[in-house]
């Protein structure tokens, strides 16, 4: 089934490492509360092992399933086939769209990061569903990220692919995200802005709001 681009509105992405306040589930919980329309599963760099994470990955899918939330994998193939996800999402040093969708079931979203327009087209081509499109801005979530990239080239992408669809991502709060929107995003993709805020749950409403 193809992405509905009002699924990217508000896309949580989130693992263990990411939630040093509260438990996972109850990020997770509260987010949904809050209205969030798309959750990752992206556990890295955690101290989780793997038997741990198949066991929050199962609570956090079981808990999107049941509110209709799409629920999606990263990185990690053989964990979202597993979890029994509704996808994956693959960077651009991940395994490659191709050999992945033959070996997910067919209706699987497939995710592809891109940060120019070549990035960009050659993921619509290998079958992506979405774009992440990031960093948008300054992160602290992800140490391995490149230089942010700024609304203005997901514009610059926007201008060039048409209407398929795209979350902006990487530094992205409620004083930044109209500006993500504005350039032409179909949605926003946040870690930090939810899981580090003192009410996720009112975090999540207020970028809902945007
Ligand atoms: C929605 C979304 N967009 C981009 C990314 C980044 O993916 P990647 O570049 O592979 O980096 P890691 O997340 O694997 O560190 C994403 N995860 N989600
Ligand atoms: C996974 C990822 N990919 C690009 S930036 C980023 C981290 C986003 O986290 P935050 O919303 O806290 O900046
Ligand atoms: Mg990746």
């Amino acid at each position: 089934m193809p992405i509905k681009p009002q699924d990217l509105r508000l896309y949580l992405v989130m693992g263990s490492q990411d939630c040093p306040h509260h438990d996972p589930a109850e990020v997770l919980r509260a987010a949904i509360a809050g209205g969030i329309t798309m959750f990752q599963f992206r556990e890295k760099h955690s101290v989780l092992n793997l038997s741990e994470t198949v066991q929050l990955g199962k609570t956090l899918r079981s808990l999107c399933r049941s509110h209709r939330i799409p629920f999606l994998v990263n990185d990690r193939v053989d964990l979202a086939m597993i979890l029994e996800a509704d996808g994956v999402h693959l960077g651009q040093d991940d395994l490659p769209v191709p050999e992945v969708r033959r070996i997910l079931p067919p209706s699987s979203l497939v995710g592809v990061s891109a940060r120019n327009i070549a990035e960009a087209k050659q993921a619509m081509q290998e079958g992506a569903d979405y774009l992440g499109v990031g960093p948008m801005f300054a992160t602290t979530s992800k140490p391995d990220a490149r230089k942010p990239i700024g609304p203005s080239a997901l514009a610059e992408i926007r201008q060039a692919i048409g209407t398929f669809p795209i979350v902006g991502i990487g530094g992205i709060t409620c004083q930044n995200g109209a500006a993500v929107f504005q350039a032409g995003a179909d949605g926003i993709a946040v870690i930090s802005a939810i899981t580090r805020a003192d009410s996720p749950e009112l975090s999540a409403r207020q970028l809902r709001e945007l």
